[in-house]
């Protein structure tokens, strides 16, 4: 007999990293009979840098990393086996001797509305008021609707709905995922077609991190990742690599299969002001999603310039 725990996974605590994490453990339990009984899978909580800041915008601090630094330590200290992450989160580098190749099913990528006034951006009076602190969508919603404003908001779902409610903003976005997995997709008010709001990259996907040499770990991940799922995210964090982004600059991605084993990439890098925009969509083959992601990556670099870059990167 093994001493339990046999598995431990690292995550944040909030409310979503802890839905995400008790999802791993559920599927985990389903592929592995050892791992289904009570304990064999631990769940560790691990404060990150991110969760500290509350008050100011992420964007404002920048840095990578936020949510997963401490994680990642952890996991290569030997405290967890696997590190659960939100991969739109999850920085273009990672530390050295780290992987995240194990992709959980994803969840629906889109953008969610949350709004009294409509069901889509189109529908908010001239002028009104948007709450988002994500520069991609603060520039999507100034490139659909330069009359209005956007101003930072922070805080769980709760808080923004309460916020909402009080008429301290108009309308406000989320990821769609992220109330799904709370089991409160009810209170969205409407999905943003992504014509309209091209998601982050990876946005809805959860990802395991693990020891690059730790086979043992890798293998039980194995079971429970999905192909389709982690071709998508690799296409599209390929895409973010050549653009040197993350998630708090003015950049969306997504890959989408099609029939008969092709991938669609679309691609979008935008001031934060909305001022200008840059758009890329390739069609491509499965059997190579980074290099179709870098492709677009690419088209989007030589169109913006580098003037361009240097203005949203901060370089
Ligand atoms: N940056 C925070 C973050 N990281 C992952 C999600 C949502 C879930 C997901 O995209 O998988 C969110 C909140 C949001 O953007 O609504």
């Amino acid at each position: 007999m093994t001493d339990k725990p046999q598995f431990r996974l690292g995550t944040r605590g909030s409310p979503l990293a802890l839905a995400q994490a008790r999802e791993v453990c559920e599927r985990l339990g389903k592929a592995h009979p050892a791992l289904a009984e009570a304990d064999a899978v631990e769940i560790v909580v691990i404060k990150t840098t991110g969760d500290l800041v509350q008050d100011r915008a992420l964007s404002e601090i920048g840095g990578k990393g936020l949510f997963t630094k401490e994680i990642e330590e952890a996991l290569l200290d030997g405290r967890i086996d696997a590190a659960v992450h939100s991969m739109k989160d999850v920085p273009t580098w990672l530390p050295d001797g780290l992987v995240v190749d194990h992709v959980l099913p994803r969840e629906d990528p889109r953008d969610a509305y949350f709004s009294p006034h409509g069901n889509s951006l189109a529908d908010l009076p001239e002028g009104a008021v948007v709450g988002t602190s994500s520069l991609r969508r603060q520039a999507q919603v100034l490139i659909a609707r330069p009359d209005l404003k956007v101003e930072p908001i922070r805080g769980n779902v709760d808080t923004r709905l309460r916020k909402l409610a009080e008429g301290q903003v108009d309308a406000t976005l989320l990821a769609v995922a992220g109330l799904r997995r709370l089991g409160q997709a009810d209170k969205i008010t409407a999905a943003i077609p992504t014509e309209e709001m091209l998601p982050a990259v990876a946005q809805g996907a959860v990802g395991l991190e693990t020891r690059a040499d730790d086979n043992r770990s890798r293998e039980i991940l194995d079971a429970i990742a999905c192909t389709e799922s982690g071709l998508r995210v690799a296409a599209e964090r390929a895409l973010l690599a050549v653009l040197e982004g993350s998630c708090r600059t003015p950049i969306a991605g997504l890959a989408e299969l099609g029939g008969g084993g092709s991938l669609r990439v679309r691609g979008l890098v935008a001031m934060p002001d909305g001022s200008e925009v840059y758009r890329a969509d390739l069609q491509g083959s499965v059997s190579d999603p980074t290099g179709l992601g870098e492709a677009v990556g690419s088209e989007l670099r030589a169109a913006g310039g580098s003037d361009f870059f240097d203005a949203i990167t901060g370089h």
